[in-house]
């Protein structure tokens, strides 16, 4: 059996942190009829803060300003959605871009109807081209967590930019995120910054197999780790919204070296190691799946899985790209105190810029070129203008106050959604940890993909276009988990609930 006497220091440091109260996750198992004990009914831990002034919404710090849109444009009464710019954008665009989009995900493939095309964003809105405004929960599928178009991030990168927008060179705004992340992140040594989530992942199975010398990698049905071909293999995000298991063009070699169990099911690990273990690499997870809906872990299923890779010398990698910085401050590796071997990150650290993040101890980190031999390269990795947004995200984060608050209307609106579509006698379950929220069309509990799957796609369809009618815009899939910000209000909020209860009046239980 190999051991990692570096995770064993890595580890020893991370048990003489600062305190820092990891809660057990209780499963989804909300119903109309009962009393849910849901990610709603859990207490987040605290993450390292540094500055004073206590974050106690978005009118009364001074985090940001909401000039472009005001609160009160956005409508959540019925509006008769005028959508005729927009129709016609994606018109062409269909002509000129696969399936008019950038992204698949983007595409209102599971929801009907066309997507809206947006022409500005800002706070807790988002303003298509026909004047629409919205209650945004998409955030640009999760970056946006301060809010859009922060003003203190649009100062950081303005300067930069002023400065130079590329070197292809070190610079110092480099190694201030790698230190603001190895201080935030705590079982991280080094970063290898990359330009996407996607690229974080693909370069980080690499370095795992490089390391174990090993090929098989575990990952669990319904999570996404980006569109490397290992990774599309029973993928969540938009391969389930197109119901596309996996993707031609993956050699069929790459795939069969991806093992997928379903996630919260530990009996399934012993079993894919009980065959394999002297194969697999590592194991690949979304702490908190944020791809197939939002689905929470137990504690005990990733100490298990701590435990279990460890045993059998493979690498457990935490995908946060999604979580991080999204579940606190120390991430969801410091919520649940699990400490994986490696740690992909992405979107926040990029403050709305195209920023992905590779990490763990030095001993696995070096092995990275040019200290080691794993190639992985970047014309624009590590640019200064997404540095200066990730830092200056970061810095707004580590205010007092903000993830509490975070926690606060998330939950808020996640108890509201579920109570609106219980009290109209909708089977449903969800709810919400920090940033991060989500409501299922089924009874539940959903611990994973598989009960997911279960959800009524055609209710959450007309929900969809109710909530888009009336002024909020949701993920169009089921399966993507909703996100706030510190831009979102308590106003936000109350009317998003409210039209919710509008609208799942209408649709029949
Ligand atoms: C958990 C997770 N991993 C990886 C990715 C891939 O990131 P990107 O879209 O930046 O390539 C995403 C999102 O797309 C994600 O949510
Ligand atoms: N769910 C995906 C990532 O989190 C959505 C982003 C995309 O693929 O465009």
């Amino acid at each position: 059996m190999r051991t990692n006497p570096q995770m064993q220091n890595t580890a020893s440091r991370i048990s003489g942190m600062p305190a820092f109260v990891p809660q057990a996750a209780g499963h989804f198992t909300a119903h109309r009829q009962r009393n849910a004990v849901s990610a709603c009914d859990w207490t987040p831990g605290r993450g390292r803060r540094q500055d004073n002034a206590v974050y106690d919404g978005p009118r009364r710090a001074v985090v940001h300003t909401m000039q472009a849109v005001s609160p009160s444009s956005s409508s959540t009464s019925t509006q008769k959605l005028k959508t005729d710019r927009s129709d016609a954008l994606m018109r062409d665009a269909a002509t000129v871009m696969p399936g008019g989009v950038s992204s698949p995900v983007r595409a209102f493939r599971s929801v009907g109807g066309s997507p809206i095309v947006f022409e500005s964003t800002k706070g807790s809105k988002i303003v298509d081209v026909d004047g629409n405004t919205y209650i945004d929960y998409v955030l640009s599928f999760g970056p946006s967590v301060v809010g859009s178009a922060n003003d203190e991030v649009i100062e950081a990168v303005t300067a930069q930019a002023r400065k130079g927008l590329t070197f292809g060179a070190p610079c110092e705004l480099e190694n201030q995120l790698a230190h603001a992340i190895i201080d935030a992140v705590p079982s991280v040594e080094m970063v290898r910054f990359v330009n996407s989530g996607t690229e974080a992942c693909f370069s980080a199975a690499r370095l795992m197999r490089a390391y174990t010398r090993r090929e098989k990698i575990v990952k669990m049905t319904g999570c996404y780790h980006g569109h490397g071909d290992s990774f599309l293999v029973s993928a969540g995000s938009g391969v389930a919204t197109l119901g596309l298991s996996d993707s031609p063009g993956v050699l069929s070699s790459v795939a069969a070296k991806t093992l997928t169990v379903p996630y919260n099911n530990i009996d399934a690990i012993r079993e894919v190691f009980r065959q394999h273990g002297s194969e697999i690499a590592g194991v690949f997870l979304e702490p908190v799946v944020g791809n197939a809906g939002l689905i929470p872990p137990t504690r005990e299923y990733l100490q298990e899985l701590r435990q279990i890779t460890r045993q059998h010398g493979a690498l457990l990698l935490f995908d946060e790209v999604m979580t991080g910085f999204r579940i606190g401050y120390s991430c969801a590796q410091g919520y649940f105190d699990v400490m994986p071997d490696l740690t992909t990150l992405g979107k926040v650290i990029g403050g709305g810029y195209p920023v992905g993040a590779y990490a763990g101890p030095r001993e696995i980190m070096e092995m990275v070129a040019p200290a080691g031999p794993v190639y992985q390269a970047g014309t624009l990795s590590g640019s200064p203008v997404g540095m200066a947004a990730g830092l200056k995200t970061l810095e707004i984060l580590r205010r007092p106050g903000t993830y509490e608050y975070l926690d606060r209307i998330t939950k808020r609106l996640a108890e509201g959604l579920l109570q609106a579509a219980r009290e109209n006698g909708h089977a449903v379950c969800g709810g919400s940890l920090y940033s991060m929220w989500g409501m299922f069309f089924t009874e539940g509990p959903v611990n994973n993909f598989e009960d997911a799957k279960k959800s009524d796609t055609a209710k959450f369809q007309k929900f969809h276009r109710g909530m888009l009618e009336r002024g909020v815009y949701l993920a169009p899939s089921q399966f993507e988990a909703g996100f706030t910000s510190l831009a979102h209000s308590e106003d936000d909020v109350e009317r998003t609930v409210e039209a919710a209860r509008e609208v799942l009046r209408g649709i029949a239980p």
